[in-house]
């Protein structure tokens, strides 16, 4: 997308990095993430970057990063770090919702991981635990693609990365997570509604940055903070504040984890 491209070259001149080898797309609670990562060699306001926007979401930095660290080869890399990811939810359709990881691709990037903060649908997932996302059901009625785009999903979340990333740590549980158009939670009957067909996480972003990711030739990991049981799962209703709080406390943990797997 020629959007793509131009966001693409504003990062590159503003960061002096010709190529970008892996993107990040921080959600709720992994912001920290990319300090732990590396250095930070570049930080761009969001709306000085075509098609970025500045979004309301909060614990999102509104900045780009470019953050230099090194791999477990020893060689220097550069990781593009999205803090400013457009949901679906805010109206303003799929192709700004997909422009991320369309500016990852176009920034040299072979790899992009999606993180995000959601809901969990299992009990034994306490409020701070990262979960890697085997597969999505996009339960928002649209795609980010236009015409005839056939594009195959058969292990969009890559099932090597996903092994990388039990190489670091053994003990991260997987699950399908399922994107919901928000910006409302669930009702307890739609989470009942979502395991019963097959999901174990519900959130509002990344099945359709995904999608546009496996469509833009990228490698996809997706890793899922549970910062709240999903509706109905337990008695208390959910507020938001236990939601922030839980994702600053599992902060080190999930970013440790993070720039480990990056490093790979
Ligand atoms: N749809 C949905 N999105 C979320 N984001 C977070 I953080 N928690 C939730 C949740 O329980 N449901």
């Amino acid at each position: 997308m020629a959007a793509a491209r131009q966001a693409a070259a504003v990062i590159a001149d503003r960061s002096g990095v010709k190529r970008h080898d892996i993107a990040l797309v921080l959600g709720s609670g992994w912001g920290p993430a990319a300090d732990v990562l590396g250095e930070t060699i570049a930080q761009i306001p969001a709306e000085e970057v075509p098609g970025f926007s500045r979004s309301g979401v909060p614990g999102h930095s509104g900045t780009l990063r470019s953050v230099r660290y090194t791999d477990a080869q020893g060689t220097s890399r550069h990781a593009l770090v999205l803090g400013a990811r457009t949901h679906f939810y805010e109206g303003r359709g799929v192709r700004r919702v997909a422009h991320g990881v369309r500016t990852a691709a176009a920034a040299g990037a072979g790899i992009v991981v999606l993180t995000n903060g959601c809901g969990g649908l299992r009990p034994e997932w306490a409020p701070g635990t990262p979960v890697l996302i085997s597969d999505h059901l996009n339960l928002t009625a649209t795609s980010p693609l236009e015409g005839a785009t056939f594009v195959d999903l058969t292990d969009l979340y890559s099932p090597r990365l996903r092994a990388i990333a039990r190489e670091v740590d053994a003990s991260l549980d997987e699950g399908v997570y399922c994107q919901f158009r928000g910006p409302h939670y669930e009702t307890p009957a739609e989470v009942q509604m979502a395991g019963r067909l097959g999901g174990d996480l519900v959130g509002m972003s990344t099945a359709l940055e995904a999608i546009a990711a496996r469509h833009a030739g990228l490698e996809v990991l997706g890793v899922s903070l549970v910062t709240n049981l999903a509706a109905g799962i337990s008695p208390e209703p959910l507020s938001h504040a236990e939601v922030l709080e839980a994702g600053q406390a599992a902060a080190p943990r999930i970013s440790e984890l993070l720039a480990q797997i990056v490093r790979r």
